[in-house]
């Protein structure tokens, strides 16, 4: 596992990274935002950001921070050497999908390539950061990372709490996946999306999701089982012997 830290250099010919960082955290349990949550004695939004400063495709990474916690994000990336051009913090939004358009809208004209990825996925490793970049170089508009699933899924009706819930169909599991970020794409595609899906009311639960209810397409490229993103206590938990796992093998 790459460990190697590097500055991040902000010019366009790199990929520029949205951190979406301003949720709240309520299924983690009552406490700080998630972001400002510790890992490791480490807030996970540094874990995040510091694993895309371990790619050499990414070049500047804007924050979105908790809309009243701008100064304290600031502050924080600063404390732990994130500080410079090359990050910036801005304030997110009421959700995920107007943190995102908040901080695209932070992302100097010239640069193309745009990742967007979860503060709530620290781990996630290097090798996919660049898988996701350089797929979009190669020319795919809208880039996934995605791992094959190990239980199956089904189809329910949703019923009232307590009340079980029919099962409606049962998808063939080898074809389905489940999704993590960094998700990367064309600047310009995320944009319009975006901007479109403002005008429409339209929310969905991920960017590649916003690309594809407009009509485009997306590729999905390996991700890693140590992308998954800290959402329930437990998560926190399994993360912790990661971060352990990589402090005792790789010097991490
Ligand atoms: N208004 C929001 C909501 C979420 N996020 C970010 O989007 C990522 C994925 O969202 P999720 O895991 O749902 O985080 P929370 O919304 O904080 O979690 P919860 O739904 O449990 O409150 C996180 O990095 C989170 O900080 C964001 O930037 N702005
Ligand atoms: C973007 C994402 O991480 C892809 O799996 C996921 O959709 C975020 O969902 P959340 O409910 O906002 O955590």
């Amino acid at each position: 596992m790459a460990t190697e830290e590097r500055n991040l250099n902000a010019t366009a010919q790199l990929a520029a990274a949205v951190v979406p960082a301003a949720g709240r955290g309520e299924r983690l349990g009552p406490g700080a935002p998630k972001a400002l949550r510790e890992l490791g004695g480490v807030p996970l939004l540094v874990h995040a950001v510091r694993a895309l400063a371990r790619s050499r495709a990414v070049g500047l990474v804007v924050v979105c921070a908790p809309p009243d916690g701008v100064a304290e994000v600031v502050g924080l990336l600063d404390s732990h050497g994130l500080e410079g051009d090359d990050v910036r913090v801005v304030a997110g939004g009421a959700t995920r999908q107007e943190s995102v358009r908040l901080g695209l809208a932070a992302i100097p004209a010239d640069i193309r390539v745009v990742l967007v990825h979860d503060a709530a996925r620290p781990l996630v490793p290097v090798e996919v950061v660049d898988a996701v970049a350089a797929a979009v170089r190669s020319g795919h508009p809208a880039v996934v990372p995605a791992v094959p699933l190990a239980d199956t899924v089904k189809r329910v009706e949703p019923q009232p709490a307590g009340a079980p819930e029919p099962v409606l169909d049962t998808p063939d599991r080898s074809t389905l996946r489940a999704v993590q970020t960094p998700q990367g794409f064309d600047r310009a595609a995320l944009h319009e999306v975006h901007l479109k899906a403002l005008t429409e009311e339209t929310s969905v639960t991920d960017d590649a999701g916003l690309i594809e209810h407009f009509g485009g397409r997306v590729v999905v490229v390996p991700g890693h089982e140590e992308a998954f993103k800290v959402t329930r206590p437990l998560d926190l938990v399994l993360a912790e012997a990661v971060l352990a796992r990589r402090r005792a093998t790789d010097g991490y």
